[in-house]
């Protein structure tokens, strides 16, 4: 993450095109807006077109405009994203499913910095800043035929690589600390122990970075204010891997949190999942995945392991003190009423302080 910030900040301070590679989920998009937020088209649009997304007819219309009756249906005149962006950034995200004969236009709109609109004859200048993106390999495509060396040339003049999440591991602390620092909802945050970030460093996360922002998300709201242990990231994990259904949409009575009771199609259907698309069952009843998630403040025969509790509830005091205080250790501490170096033991027992510094690092990056 560190180096692709420096990446970032040096492409935020040039104008050239950029070019964006990194498979499905690893963040290219979220580079790409930040070069645009610190670059000096700041202020100005930007517009992210998925190239894949547009129907092959509507491409050349969506990207350079037309002229109100250049074709049947064109009611009224349209101006293009291009011109849209003016001043600003255009982001052409999953370039490599451009059509070959759109990737002519582009090029020559790309070198001759105008556009035409679709039945127009005005020439219009354009200052637009162009950041392509691909989860695809473009030398194959070349190769295949399928995109034209010469635009992937224009593009490419800055090229960055955003690795898969399972390349570099050692960024998911801070990943993890960022998505529980911009949770929306207002219950407290699951607690990951030491071991559930070593759980989490040993996933594949064939979704990268967005996989991982969905399982904390799903964390968040069945973990809420409990620790999150090594076994509870199996099944948090799992519910991105098509279930198997067991038939009747039941949970186990018995179930433990080390059995895989993501499974069950409960989990899926209530809509938590992934933000690709993925479509795992059909039945809408809530999922409980841990007795003691689904109500907390009622009488159980369940055993509790008070130290295990009172513990989590100390790093959970500890955090929000934190949260209040934006970080002020000396202010966190006294709204708690312990003493500065007292507090910072605790943080260290709870392994707070290098989350902060993890978070510190992520904040810094984009
Ligand atoms: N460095 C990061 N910091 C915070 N969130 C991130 C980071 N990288 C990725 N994400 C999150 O992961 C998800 C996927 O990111 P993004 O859409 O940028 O990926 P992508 O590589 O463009 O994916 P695709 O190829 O499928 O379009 C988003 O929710 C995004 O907010």
């Amino acid at each position: 993450m560190q180096q692709l910030r420096m990446l970032v900040k040096f492409a935020g301070r040039c104008n050239s095109s950029i070019m964006i590679t990194g498979p499905s989920g690893s963040g290219k998009e979220v580079v790409a807006d930040a070069i645009h937020s610190i670059s000096q088209r700041a202020s100005h649009p930007n517009i992210t077109v998925n190239c894949g997304a547009l129907p092959e007819q509507l491409i050349e219309s969506e990207l350079f405009g037309h002229e109100k009756g250049s074709f049947t249906g064109a009611i009224n005149k349209h101006v293009g994203l291009f011109e849209q962006s003016d001043g600003g950034t255009i982001f052409l995200d999953e370039i490599g499913d451009m059509p070959l004969n759109m990737q002519v236009k582009l090029l020559r709109v790309l070198e001759s910095r105008i556009v035409n609109r679709v039945g127009g004859n005005q020439n219009i200048p354009i200052n637009v800043r162009v950041i392509a993106a691909t989860h695809k390999n473009l030398g194959s495509s070349i190769q295949g035929g399928s995109f034209r060396e010469d635009l992937f040339y224009r593009l490419c003049v800055v090229p960055i690589e955003v690795p898969a999440l399972n390349e570099r591991t050692e960024d998911i602390p801070a990943l993890v600390a960022h998505f529980l620092k911009n949770q929306t909802d207002a219950n407290p945050a699951p607690i990951f122990t030491a071991e559930a970030y070593a759980a989490l460093q040993n996933h594949d996360w064939p979704g990268n970075v967005r996989e991982l922002r969905n399982v904390v998300e799903r964390a968040t709201v069945f973990f809420s204010g409990q620790q999150v242990q090594a076994h509870d990231i199996a099944m948090l994990v799992q519910s991105d891997i098509a279930p198997t259904h067991n038939g009747n949409g039941s949970i186990p009575p018995q179930s433990t949190p080390a059995q895989p009771v993501m499974q069950q199609p409960q989990f899926a259907a209530a809509g938590f999942g992934t933000d690709h698309g993925t479509d795992h069952g059909t039945n809408n009843q809530p999922f409980a995945p841990r007795a003691f998630a689904a109500a907390p403040a009622q009488p159980s025969n369940e055993i509790v392991d008070l130290n295990a509790h009172l513990q989590n509830e100390e790093r959970r005091i500890i955090m929000q003190a934190l949260e209040a205080s934006h970080g002020v250790v000396s202010k966190a501490a006294r709204s708690i009423n312990i003493k500065r170096t007292t507090f910072i033991d605790k943080m260290r027992k709870h392994s707070l302080d290098k989350q902060m510094q993890n978070e510190t690092v992520l904040a810094a990056a984009f």
